[in-house]
């Protein structure tokens, strides 16, 4: 699935650690919501380490991201990404080498990177990434070894030394959050525990998208 920017209007993220009922039903209320990608991030504590159980896990949700028409991208483990013919990759800077990734991957897999400076963000760029994840935006429950919040700010520093490549935020948003962040030069949001939490993933999903298109009228 070619990447396009529109995508990571509302990235929704998750793994078995992040809920406590059924991912594939969560992940297709979410769908049904709006969601416009999908990253299983299989990790930490509660996750499943099981090879044979997290292949398949993607493939599961893989077959409902394809139903929704939107890519379904895998966290740091290369290896699922390609047993499962996942669309991509993501990695951040404690995991395989972005460049090693991208040549592991080939040229038509999706590959995002985190970035904390503009510094990661431009090696990211060189590295072949078709997207940046930059956060933490606030404070976050969802990732135990998050680093320091850096808010909007870093965004709107990164499209000031010239970084063009497309932006996620992550970390501890919310929908209230999303016109602050886009106006500050993300082309979208990432979540986890603002769907995963949510009463309804469906209503919450819903209301990422609306707060989107509300933000590039
Ligand atoms: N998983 C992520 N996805 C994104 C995305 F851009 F997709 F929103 N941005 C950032 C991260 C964090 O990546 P990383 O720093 O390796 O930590 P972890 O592997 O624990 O998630
Ligand atoms: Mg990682």
């Amino acid at each position: 699935m070619k990447f396009t920017p529109p995508q990571l209007s509302v990235y929704f993220i998750a793994g078995t650690q992040d809920v406590s009922r059924p991912l594939r039903e969560v992940l297709v209320e979410a769908a049904i919501g709006g969601i416009t990608m999908f990253q299983l991030r299989e990790k930490g504590s509660g996750s499943i380490q099981e090879e044979d159980k997290r292949l398949a896990l993607a493939l599961e949700l893989k077959q409902v991201c394809h139903e929704y028409g939107i890519p379904f991208i895998v966290n740091d483990d290369v290896e699922l990404a390609l047993a499962s013919g996942a669309d991509g990759l993501h990695v951040g800077q404690e995991d395989l080498q972005a460049a090693d990734a991208r040549s592991k991957i080939g040229s038509s897999l999706i590959l995002g990177v985190s970035a904390y400076t503009s510094e990661e963000a431009e090696q990211a760029v060189r590295d072949g990434a078709d997207y940046i994840g930059v956060g933490p935006m606030y404070a976050t429950r969802s990732k135990e070894d998050a680093k320091a919040v850096v808010g909007p700010e870093r965004i709107e520093e990164m499209r000031r030394n010239g970084i063009t490549i497309p932006i996620t935020a992550i970390g501890g948003i919310a929908a209230e959050h999303v016109k602050t962040i886009i106006s500050s030069g993300a082309e979208g949001v990432s979540v986890i525990s603002a769907i995963t939490a949510a009463e309804s993933p469906e209503k919450a999903a819903a209301a990422f998208l609306a707060e989107i298109q509300k933000a590039a009228m």
